[in-house]
């Protein structure tokens, strides 16, 4: 697909996305070349329809992007909750966990998610899976003993490599913690390995987004599919 219709794409998922925001809404937004497109949109509709929206970012890039449009942003701290947060996703399997990370905002995401009451995913078709694993997961870790870490995630078969920077040097996030990203090709029991990441002493987070999301838009071959994830749950 040229990179004109790959925009193309986002720029549509990020349109229909941003119908989703209504009014008085606390709006989670998440942070990627996907979502890039739901900001403009978004700044766009609070000017013409001078919506009171406040927005809640997972990155400094987005922050700077929503702030550069003028949408009133709080932290997180300062709101009670999010009523939707819209965000991208780099893997969505059949039974609709996800992983994310790829843009290494993964930590703010996942806590920016955890707090609201709708999550909406925006991606590509090519993002759909049968299962989750081809996509590196990333793992956020702190500095101290992080290399010890990495060595316990070779000895276990993970096969890490470190987030590297265009310059070679350590991917830092926002939370100024490394990435390490495991190259496992196949997840099979999803929970059961959060579990295992997360009880890694130096494991801040990881990219496995799992209950997680409501809604998925997909954008396929100029079309758009919404898909509720909720149906048949309760
Ligand atoms: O999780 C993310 C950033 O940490 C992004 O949502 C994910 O990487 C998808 O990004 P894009 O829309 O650029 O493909």
């Amino acid at each position: 697909m040229q990179r004109r219709d790959f925009n193309e794409y986002k720029k549509n998922l990020g349109n229909k996305a941003a119908e989703f925001v209504k009014s008085g809404m606390v709006i989670g937004l998440g942070t990627g070349s996907t979502v890039y497109y739901f900001v403009e949109a978004l700044g766009k509709k609070v000017a013409k329809e001078k919506l009171d929206i406040v927005g809640i970012t997972t990155s400094n890039k987005t922050k700077e992007h929503a702030s550069s449009l003028n949408i009133p942003l709080k932290s997180l701290d300062e709101v009670d909750s999010i009523d939707l947060t819209i965000d991208g996703a780099d893997e969505v399997s059949n039974d609709f966990h996800g992983i994310k990370g790829g843009g290494g905002a993964l930590l703010f995401e996942k806590l920016v998610a955890s707090n609201s009451k709708k999550t909406v995913w925006i991606i590509e078709d090519s993002k759909r899976v049968k299962a989750l694993g081809k996509y590196p997961l990333p793992v956020e870790v702190v500095k101290y003993g992080s290399e010890k870490l990495f060595q316990k995630l070779e000895k276990r078969g993970y096969k890490p490599t470190w987030r590297l920077t265009d310059s070679g040097n350590n991917f830092l996030t926002d939370d100024d913690n490394y990435i390490i990203d495991l190259h496992l090709r196949r997840i099979s029991s999803p929970h059961e390995f959060s579990r295992e990441l997360i009880g890694l002493v130096g494991v801040v987070e990881h990219g496995l987004f799992l209950d997680t999301v409501d809604t998925v838009i997909v954008g396929s071959k100029g079309e758009i599919e919404i898909i509720d994830t909720q149906v048949g749950k309760n």
